[in-house]
């Protein structure tokens, strides 16, 4: 359903700085497969999230989504299929609307229904309900803003938002790397119900080797670039991050400089 053919992209390409984000990197999802990416600093993760989005373009290759060359699609035309998670709380609601008005425009999203939508009364109940299985007890501040919100109920709104109308292709991007640890369990375990009841086809990024093996169904190395692991199925069942690390090495040639990989 997803199909990334050859894909590259440098930054600065004239520059003596050029940054090679991705290397002709190709990776092909099927329908409801649930992939974690897990690398080193700049390896290219969020480049290939932001490409797939359209928030860059690629300077070579292409990215076929359903059958459909999305390649130059404009973002605001990908997100009707795509829905996205970042790092940061901050990103991905408006602050100074309330949950009920937030889930209303992510709701209306590839409708015609002008800028800012009002809030239907039928849909206030269809929020209250989607709220409460986030078992945060969102759903009796709805008219509260956002911007009250902490940074947990902030992503697991954020990923009830790209959901809400069933996107194709969810991503997300170092989604709970900014809360604290309990908080990112309870946002991880929502994104898995989430992700299962919807049957989903996902590619989360996350910088914890724990996670990415506990999470979803095939993992993804990537390094300059380049995806040096793929493993699903008994392969990645009998994996272990001890057996993560050293492969990672073998097939970077390199060390783990970043400790988050490790740690978190
Ligand atoms: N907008 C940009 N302009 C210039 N260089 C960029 C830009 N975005 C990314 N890069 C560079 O491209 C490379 C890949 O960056 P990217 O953010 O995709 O890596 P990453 O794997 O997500 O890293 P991290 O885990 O550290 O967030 C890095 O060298 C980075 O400095």
């Amino acid at each position: 359903m997803l199909e990334i053919r050859e894909l590259s992209k440098t930054f600065a390409p004239d520059k003596v700085n050029k940054e090679i984000a991705l290397d002709n990197l190709s990776l092909t999802l099927e329908e409801g497969e649930f992939i974690t990416v897990i690398g080193s600093n700049g390896a290219g993760k969020s480049t290939l999230l932001n490409c797939i989005s359209g928030v860059h373009l690629p300077d070579a290759g292409r990215i076929i989504l359903d059958g459909m060359d999305i390649t130059f699609w404009p973002e605001y035309k990908r997100s009707r299929y795509i829905g996205r998670v970042f790092q940061d709380p901050l990103l991905g609601t408006a602050f100074d609307m309330t949950i009920e008005e937030n889930l209303a425009m992510a709701y209306a999203k590839g409708k015609t229904r002008g800028l800012l939508p009002g809030v239907r009364r039928n849909e206030t109940r269809l929020f209250r309900d989607k709220l409460a299985e986030l078992g945060l007890g969102l759903e009796d501040r709805i008219r509260q803003k956002v911007g009250f919100l902490s940074g947990g109920e902030r992503q697991a709104l954020t990923l009830l938002m790209a959901t809400i109308v069933r996107p194709r292709l969810l991503l997300l991007d170092e989604h709970t790397a900014a809360l604290d640890p309990a908080t990112a369990q309870r946002v991880l375990k929502l994104t898995r119900d989430i992700v299962l009841e919807h049957q989903l086809t996902t590619i989360m990024v996350t910088h914890n080797m724990r996670e990415a093996l506990e999470y979803g169904t095939r993992t993804v190395m990537m390094h300059n670039g380049r995806l040096i692991l793929d493993i699903a199925g008994p392969e990645r069942e009998n994996m272990t991050v001890e057996k993560l690390v050293s492969l990672f090495s073998q097939r970077s040639g390199s060390g783990i400089e970043n400790d988050r990989m490790l740690l978190g």
